[in-house]
């Protein structure tokens, strides 16, 4: 009774503590359930398909805002909606582009838990175990951290308390996965406690660096994640690497990244820098700087050991002492994650609101103050927007890289190289898997692509360290008519370099001189490119067919691009987890992605010929995955699968990336896995079959059935004269929507002639009228054997990148 007549007073009570958070939450919830309905209303059904014919169901392929693409021509209106006759899923739904912006949430500070920042260590039974990370574009970094970790081995092997020592253990920040050492310190035996140095270089260009910065940041706002996730270290010291001649001085960028490394690190470990941030110039001091700064590590590390742990005035020691300086200053950088020294310069520290910063300072029973939860500042002002960069400058070690490699840059984010078929074709020694399989003679084809960069690091790719990537566009675009006309112009300069090289044919020479084809692969992701569709119109209109892949990183820009003559995604595992180990996507939704992008190509089959390229790598994409690999080709329905053995680039990059020879499947495992794949298919009712081979690339082509074969016989090749025709509106193409009106064209509209005979499953794939020329110790004594079979021991070991 007593506690009836009391509530409507305590309702009050709380009422009055409470009502600004119970009103702004009573808001938000409304205003969330008002977003939700709208956008749901708006999402529109664009095609009324009939009902899928095929056993998979009904698929709505949603794109998320995030998926967007910014700074790009392609806009969401602009997606590819065609209605399709014979469509099977509903195609690829565009959702309004939200802004960017952080979203203003303004309430009371919640008292957070203070994070735990003491590492516990028993000096008696515990051990350190000290991580050296590097990051090295050009080798000097790597050269000085491996120096370093040497030394302080010998010494941690050699001191008073080896027993506390465990060997250092050396990462380079290329080849790892960020999460298992940035989120939470790696898992380890109970008394096992970790130590991390980080040595880096500084790039005022894009490097993975900027990366790896931005993961960092990433981490710290991650909702989800603790305030101070590695506070489990037992503590952290960063070196950098600068060049004070090119910048002189830290307001000019000297160690500019190595600064914000030590900033975001002591955030992330609640501030347990055990040492000062090093940082030298490599053209003058480097040495002696990184030597005192071992020598100030060691000493740390002896603290700790003894069991006095980082000292005074560090969080370590259970003091925290440590100004907020450095938050104001983290704070001010958060925007950014690469310091422009322009800009840093004329910052003044700001008040900061962070409510992770706060805990310690918010008297939980003082009056509550509004608190901006997401915003740094607490006055609006103008955003500063770093310039964009050149993806790949004259300057830069990949620019250096690129061109020692053969390659030519066009502009700042484009290559082209001629690819080692095409000089193989000109001298009549054969042409690549796609003249077999489609009809496309190497010495008429050009290997370019408008984006370097990519948002992945595949472990067979070689230009790791040293290749630009990133998530999103955010470099200086360079024109299609630019990028076109430069590549065209390499590429015949390059041809034109083959003229005095013993053995080139005369009539291939004088054809070469037109190119015909483009491949749109070489390195990087082509539909990064923010012009895309431009770049692939200009060659259409100069009656070049496209072949182009595509990573399946990118649903939005996928679903935006113009029909090409042939599109491919690339397969590289046939599961969530074998994908993060062999692609090491850069996207933490990188599994949604390479769904949405399936889903995408199986909407855009009926008007492009679209392709499943895998990429088999002994060790990683091809034990137990057939059935894995079999549910995606079940889920996108391509017109073609090519199975293929990787290439091994013989560079260090792959060694590092943990590759080797013993990875290069031989062509008999090849044609294994295919002849597995095949059977699986068969067994589920799909209607594919093994249609070609070339062993020579270690490549193998399966088909849809019921669209490329022909009175019994396999039709893989292409009429590239009908695909220009189609595309300028010559003839009609026969693809209808639902009321029976033409809409386009479909694949079956351009295909040639019948596969030949020799390329055709069983038969090797050489054309007869070339020249075959075995390696050293492979096939034939003979140096030249014509029209030869492969010998089914054939690996892709060659050192060219080939498409
Ligand atoms: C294109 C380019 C940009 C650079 N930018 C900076 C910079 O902003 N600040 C700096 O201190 N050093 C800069 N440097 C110097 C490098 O940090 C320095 O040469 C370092 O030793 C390179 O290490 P690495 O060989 O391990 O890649 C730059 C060097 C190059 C080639
Ligand atoms: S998608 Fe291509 S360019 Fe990008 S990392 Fe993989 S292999 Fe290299």
């Amino acid at each position: 009774m007593d506690i009836l007549e009391r509530l409507p007073s305590e309702l009050l009570l709380i009422w009055h503590a409470y009502r600004i958070p119970l009103l702004l939450s009573a808001v938000s919830l409304a205003t969330l359930v008002h977003l939700t309905i709208y956008l749901r209303s708006r999402r529109r059904k664009v095609s009324t398909s009939p009902a899928p014919s095929s056993p998979i169901e009904k698929k709505a392929v949603e794109l998320k805002p995030e998926w967007l693409p910014e700074n790009t021509t392609l806009v969401p209106t602009d997606l590819n909606l065609d209605n399709h006759a014979e469509e099977t899923v509903v195609p690829v739904a565009p959702i309004s582009k939200v802004k960017r912006a952080p979203k203003k949430v303004r309430g009371r500070k919640i008292a957070k838990k203070a994070p735990d920042t003491l590492a516990s260590f028993d000096h008696r039974t515990d051990r350190i175990q000290p991580l050296v990370f590097f990051q090295s574009l050009a080798g000097t970094t790597e050269r000085y951290a491996a120096q370093c970790a040497k030394v302080l081995t010998e010494w941690a092997i050699g001191c008073d308390q080896a027993a506390s020592y465990l060997a250092p253990r050396v990462h380079d920040l290329s080849y790892i996965e960020y999460d298992d050492f940035f989120i939470n310190p790696p898992k380890a035996e109970p008394n096992v406690k970790y130590f991390y140095l980080i040595i880096v270089p500084s790039y005022n260009i894009d490097t993975v660096l900027d990366n790896f910065l931005q993961n960092l940041q990433e981490t710290h706002n991650d909702f989800r994640i603790d305030t101070a996730p590695l506070s489990g270290l037992l503590g952290y010291s960063v070196f950098g690497f600068g060049d004070k001649e090119g910048w002189p001085t830290e307001e000019e960028g000297f160690c500019s990244q190595a600064r914000e490394v030590d900033k975001w690190i002591a955030r992330l470990t609640g501030r347990k820098r055990a040492y000062p941030l090093g940082m030298g110039d490599v053209k003058s001091d480097v040495e002696m700087r990184l030597e005192e700064w071992r020598v100030g590590v060691q000493e740390a590390l002896v603290e700790i050991a003894a069991g006095r742990g980082l000292g005074e005035g560090v969080p370590g020691s259970g003091d925290p002492a440590e100004s907020d300086e450095e938050d104001l200053d983290i704070a001010e950088d958060s925007d950014s994650v690469t310091s422009n020294p322009k800009l840093t310069k004329s910052k003044k520290p700001i008040r900061v609101d962070d409510v992770e910063d706060l805990g310690s300072l918010v008297d939980p029973a003082s009056t509550p103050i509004p608190i901006d939860f997401t915003n740094y500042v607490s006055k609006p002002t103008p955003k500063l927007t770093p310039a964009p960069k050149e993806m790949v400058p004259i300057t830069s070690p990949t620019h250096a890289a690129l061109t020692k490699q053969g390659y030519t840059i066009i502009g700042s984010h484009s290559g082209v190289k001629i690819c080692r078929w095409t000089k193989s074709a000109l001298r009549g020694r054969g042409s690549c898997y796609k003249y077999s399989f489609y009809g496309i003679q190497s010495h008429l084809c050009m290997e370019a692509t408008p984006s370097l960069s990519c948002s992945n690091k595949c472990v067979f790719c070689w230009r790791h360290g040293t290749n630009p990537v990133g998530t999103t566009w955010r470099w200086i675009t360079d024109p299609p008519d630019m990028i076109f006309d430069g590549i065209t112009t390499a590429h015949y300069k390059k041809i034109k370099m083959m003229k005095g090289v013993p053995g080139v044919r005369a009539e291939r020479f004088a054809e070469a001189m037109r190119i015909r084809h483009c491949a749109l692969s070489l390195v990087g992701e082509p539909i990064f490119y923010p012009h895309i569709n431009e770049l692939l119109s200009r060659m259409h209109q100069n009656r070049i067919s496209t072949f182009l892949v595509c990573n399946a990183q990118h649903p939005a820009q996928l679903a935006s691009l113009v029909p090409v003559t042939q599109l491919y995604v690339s397969i590289d595992a046939s599961n969530k987890d074998s994908l993060r180990k062999i692609d090491r996507p850069l996207h933490r939704d990188f599994w949604e992605r390479f769904c949405a992008c399936l889903d995408i190509l199986r909407t855009r089959r009926f008007e492009q010929r679209t392709v499943f390229r895998l990429t088999l790598v002994k060790g990683f994409n091809i034990d137990d995955e057939v059935k894995g690999y079999a549910d995606l080709i079940a889920r996108a329905l391509p017109g073609f699968v090519e199975v293929k053995g990787v290439t091994y680039c013989g560079t260090p990059a792959a060694g590092s990336a943990g590759l080797t020879m013993q990875n290069v499947p031989f062509y008999e495992e090849v044609s294994a896995f295919v002849s597995a794949l095949d059977d699986e298919l068969a067994a589920r009712d799909l209607p594919y079959g093994i249609a070609a081979e070339h062993a020579h690339s270690c490549c193998v082509l399966l088909a849809d059935r019921t669209r490329f074969m022909r009175d019994g016989k396999w039709v893989t090749r292409i009429d590239f004269e009908r695909f220009y025709d189609l595309w300028e509106g010559k003839v009609q193409g026969t693809r209808r929507d639902e009321a029976g009106d033409v809409v386009g064209w479909r694949p079956e509209d351009y295909v040639g002639e019948a596969t030949p005979e020799w390329a055709l499953w069983g038969n090797g794939g050489f054309d007869p009228r070339d020249q075959r020329v075995f390696r050293k110790g492979k096939g034939p004594k003979s140096d030249a054997v014509a029209g030869g079979v492969e010998t089914g021991t054939e690996k892709g070991g060659a050192a060219a990148l080939e498409f």
